[in-house]
């Protein structure tokens, strides 16, 4: 099945992989706190301006991933002290779904949300997953590893993630059978202390 890119979030440990095939060449590539996702150096020149953002950024507050340019804004927010619903809910609806040929979701999540934020319920780190689509905003608290992608699984479900620390989800995301692997992101912790790991495939 090919459900395009998915993040995994859960309480201290989440990923990000982009499965792809319109543009395959492309790279997580760890800059500082940032993944970044890029096309290869070899990847054909293309105008389309949702090839190339920040898939992972580590803030003191939570470690947010998703698959676009809304990463960097609930990132600040999050940073500037916005309760983890809140910083995750109000990019995705300003930014809304592409504007593509597929109407392509947009979708992230933040690990690892200190226990005191107002808007986790969770006895110790929290998390928070969403997607917005053209029929619907979804925020919601999580508890367990969860996932959501851009097409098919395209609301929060359970997903089953065995690892516990960032290189490991990021190598289980990638190896997954979801079709069409291209290279993921993995980080683990919680406020204040994360991990952050890529993989791009042997
Ligand atoms: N985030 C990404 O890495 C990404 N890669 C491709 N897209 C969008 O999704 C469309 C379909 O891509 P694909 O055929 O690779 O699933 C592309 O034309 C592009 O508009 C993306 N946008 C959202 O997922």
């Amino acid at each position: 099945m090919y459900v395009g890119r998915f993040v995994v979030v859960g309480p201290t440990v989440g990923a990000y992989r982009v499965s792809s095939r319109s543009f395959p060449n492309r790279q997580a590539t760890e800059r500082g706190d940032a993944v970044t996702i890029e096309p290869t150096p070899d990847a054909p020149e293309t105008d389309n301006p949702y090839i190339s953002y920040n898939g992972v950024r580590v803030t003191e507050r939570g470690a947010v991933v998703g698959n676009g340019s809304h990463v960097d804004p609930i990132a600040e927010k999050l940073a500037l002290g916005y309760p983890a619903r809140d910083a995750l809910a109000e990019p995705l609806l300003s930014l809304d779904f592409e504007k593509d040929d597929y109407d392509t979701p947009r979708i992230a999540g933040i690990v690892g949300v200190e226990e005191s934020d107002p808007t986790t319920t969770a006895d110790g780190p929290g998390a928070v997953i969403g997607t917005v689509r053209r029929d619907a905003l979804l925020v919601e608290e999580v508890t367990e590893p969860t996932l959501v992608a851009t097409y098919e699984e395209d609301s929060p479900t359970a997903f089953d993630l065995g690892a516990s620390d960032a290189e490991s989800a990021a190598r289980e995301v990638y190896d997954h059978e979801f079709e069409h692997a291209v290279c993921s992101a993995g980080v683990s912790g919680s406020a204040g202390d994360f991990d952050v790991s890529v993989y791009n495939g042997e």
